[in-house]
């Protein structure tokens, strides 16, 4: 079966134009998701998680664009939709939620009001049904008193409450594929580990297929099946969640691993990958990370090429391997 969502080799880039090359925030990026799972896109602030989510929606503003590659959808090319089909798509069978919920709420609107248009956008039915598929969903996300809630504001909701709402609308359609931007990011560990839940059970019991991005390793060790991830716009390694946190080729990845606090190393100091992420008009040539790495020779002046292993791949000419005790 093909997957629902297969990226190949997408490249998104902010300004350019007249003869002059654009900024290429997402570069020769190609992963896919099945229905069912949940991918989580990992690396740090800046390495182009969001654009990737935004070129799938096509909901980049200028002067972003999508300067190559291809999205296919459940079989149809995002690209070559005309603007009427992606507006059918967004919100229907793609949904997504942001790490801001007042990114989709309006503050002057009941949260009954919103909910009721985001249903009647895109099914013809009357007001009572849509209340009441509203009522549903906020009942699905755990939101207490669905009815009453339904009259009150987003200002009258904690922060954790407003985000379930943001989900609940971003589950009215039954999306076939939500994208999840660090909606967690922003949450205390209960609300958060209660909204990580609510996604598992998606995937699982509505066969949704989730891209879940995050910085955060924690979360996608317990929520996602696949992990991407990316540097400096760039996807650098890629596979099953399980095999990649324990056993990382790239050595990104495995700084990013080492950095995440963990009582088996408690009193040691935390790991820090040295330096920063470079912004992407002053990269070095070759691999991006050689600048950070331990491991670069000479050799890292040419950009590898995705190295294939079994059911992963990474970009690194001289990967990690963990030792054979
Ligand atoms: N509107 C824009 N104009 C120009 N450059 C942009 C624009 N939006 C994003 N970028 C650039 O694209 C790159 C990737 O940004 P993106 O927001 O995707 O990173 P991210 O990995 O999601 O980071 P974060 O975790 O901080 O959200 C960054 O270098 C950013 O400066």
């Amino acid at each position: 079966m093909s997957a629902l969502l297969q990226v190949s080799n997408l490249v998104t880039e902010f300004g350019g134009g007249g003869g002059h090359p654009g900024l290429k925030a997402v570069n020769d990026v190609s992963f896919t998701v099945s229905r069912g799972k949940v991918l989580g896109l990992v690396g740090e602030s800046g390495s182009g998680k969001t654009v990737t989510g935004f070129s799938i929606l096509r909901l980049l503003e200028r002067p972003g664009r999508i300067a190559g590659g291809r999205i296919l959808f459940d079989g149809t090319d995002i690209a070559s939709c005309s603007e009427e089909e992606m507006r059918q798509l967004r919100g229907k069978r793609i949904a997504m939620v942001f790490q801001d919920p007042m990114m989709t709420l309006n503050p002057v609107l009941t949260i009954g009001t919103q909910m009721v248009e985001a249903v009647q956008a895109h099914d013809k039915v009357s007001k009572e049904v849509a209340r009441q598929r509203s009522r549903d969903a906020l009942g699905l996300v755990g939101i207490p008193s669905p009815e009453e809630r339904l009259s009150s504001y987003p200002h009258q909701f904690s922060g954790g409450m407003r985000q379930r709402v943001a989900i609940a609308i971003a589950l009215l359609h039954q999306p076939d594929l939500i994208i999840a931007d660090e909606p967690t990011t922003a949450l205390d560990v209960t609300i958060q580990s209660q909204i990580i839940y609510e996604f598992q059970r998606l995937a699982e019991e509505s066969n949704t297929a989730v891209v879940w991005i995050t910085h955060d390793l924690a979360i996608v060790s317990r929520l996602a099946d696949d992990i991407a991830v990316m540097y400096a716009g760039r996807l650098v390694e890629t596979g099953p969640v399980g095999k990649v946190l324990t056993d990382p080729r790239h050595p990104y990845t495995a700084g990013l691993i080492a950095s995440v606090p963990s009582q088996n190393r408690r009193g040691e100091p935390l790991h820090q990958i040295r330096g920063m992420t470079p912004p992407i008009n002053r990269l070095p040539e070759g691999c991006s990370f050689r600048t950070r790495c331990d491991r670069a020779t000479e050799a890292c002046r040419i950009m590898p090429g995705l190295i294939p292993e079994e059911d992963r791949s990474f970009r690194c000419i001289h990967p990690v391997m963990k030792e054979v005790a």
